[in-house]
């Protein structure tokens, strides 16, 4: 893609500067002297790219830790009209901040993102027991937060590196509960004709099953082990219309314009009642799914070449 000369393309992200949302952003090589947007939440970032206003919006969807950030898949369930183009994986870590000065000892309201205090809370519960919670929008706005004297926030959950944006000082380091936590971001565009495969591809769906069919979950699944395709994330929320009804939300290695993932789709079309496709988009990883002859895409044809040679009586029923 070339926009020399065209308007600069716009990208939303949960700002401001120096989240990790904007450091998933930094990973886009077409993103970089583009106009970048920061603002204060999931819904303005996504509803910018329904309205028009960005191109295109990078949004946390899954954390090593927690799993899926439900709020970004749900809305990517119901938003029509989005897809995913990419996807980044940023390494999480995160330091707790004060206004200089600020002992430990004072320490009473924390502000946080929710994702963030959820990685932190056990050191928190150890360094601070009496502390208090405060919803921040996002790891950096934390740290900003201890500038809003109507906040009444002590320290700051933030990423390291944040003395460089605020007069914080840091009070401790490394204090999530896992070193190695890893966030999964997405970029999300209005609909667009799926790219090319790159053999290291991801297909992401949402699909719902039909109700009262005893085994539907098994069939679903069956779609993609019977054509080997992995599946590298399965998950269910609730549709949210009555009690007891899930969608399944399903990432499977692949790209839809490999044979095997386009006749998985096909399968989970004939039986589901509604199946939304996500996108299908080169992994973070760069790892290549693992095929065996039986599913690669030369098998696939040669079977639909010999079923149309038998329909049109050039073959018989030699395999
Ligand atoms: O991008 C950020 O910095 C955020 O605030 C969202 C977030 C929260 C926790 C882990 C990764 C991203």
């Amino acid at each position: 893609m070339s926009h020399a000369s065209a308007a600069p393309r716009r990208y939303s992200y949960l700002g401001p500067a120096g989240t990790f949302t904007e450091a998933a952003l930094r990973q886009v090589p077409e993103a970089e002297g583009q106009v970048w947007n920061p603002v204060d939440n999931l819904g303005e970032a996504l509803n910018d790219v329904v309205t028009g206003a960005s191109d295109a919006a990078m949004i946390a969807i899954e954390n090593s830790i927690d799993g899926g950030v439900t709020v970004a898949q749900d809305a990517l369930a119901t938003i029509p009209g989005l897809r995913i183009i990419g996807e980044y994986l940023v390494p999480v870590r995160f330091v707790l901040v004060a206004r200089p000065g600020t002992a430990l000892s004072d320490v009473s309201v924390v502000a946080g993102h929710p994702v963030a205090y959820g990685q932190c809370r056990a050191w928190l519960d150890g360094a601070a027991p009496t502390h208090r919670h405060l919803v921040a929008t996002s790891n950096v706005q934390a740290a900003a937060d201890l500038f809003d004297p109507t906040k009444g926030v002590d320290a700051a959950i933030a990423p390291p590196g944040i003395e460089a944006h605020y007069d914080v000082e840091v009070l401790a380091e490394g204090i999530a509960e896992n070193p190695d936590a890893v966030t999964r971001f997405v970029l999300v565009s209005r609909s667009v004709p799926v790219g090319e495969p790159t053999g290291a591809d991801k297909t992401s769906l949402m699909v719902e099953l039909p109700e009262d069919r005893p085994g539907a979950l098994l069939d679903l699944l069956e779609q993609f082990a019977a054509r080997g395709v992995n599946l590298t994330l399965l998950a269910s929320r609730p549709i949210g219309d009555r009690m007891g009804r899930y969608r399944f939300v399903i990432d499977a290695e692949g790209h839809v314009k490999d044979e095997r993932v386009a006749d998985a789709l096909l399968g989970v079309k004939r039986f589901s009642p509604k199946v939304s496709f996500l996108g299908s988009y080169p992994r973070a990883d760069r790892v290549a799914a693992t095929i065996r002859d039986l599913h690669d895409d030369d098998t696939f044809r040669d079977a639909r070449d010999w079923l149309r040679g038998v329909i049109e009586g050039t073959r018989d029923g030699e395999a």
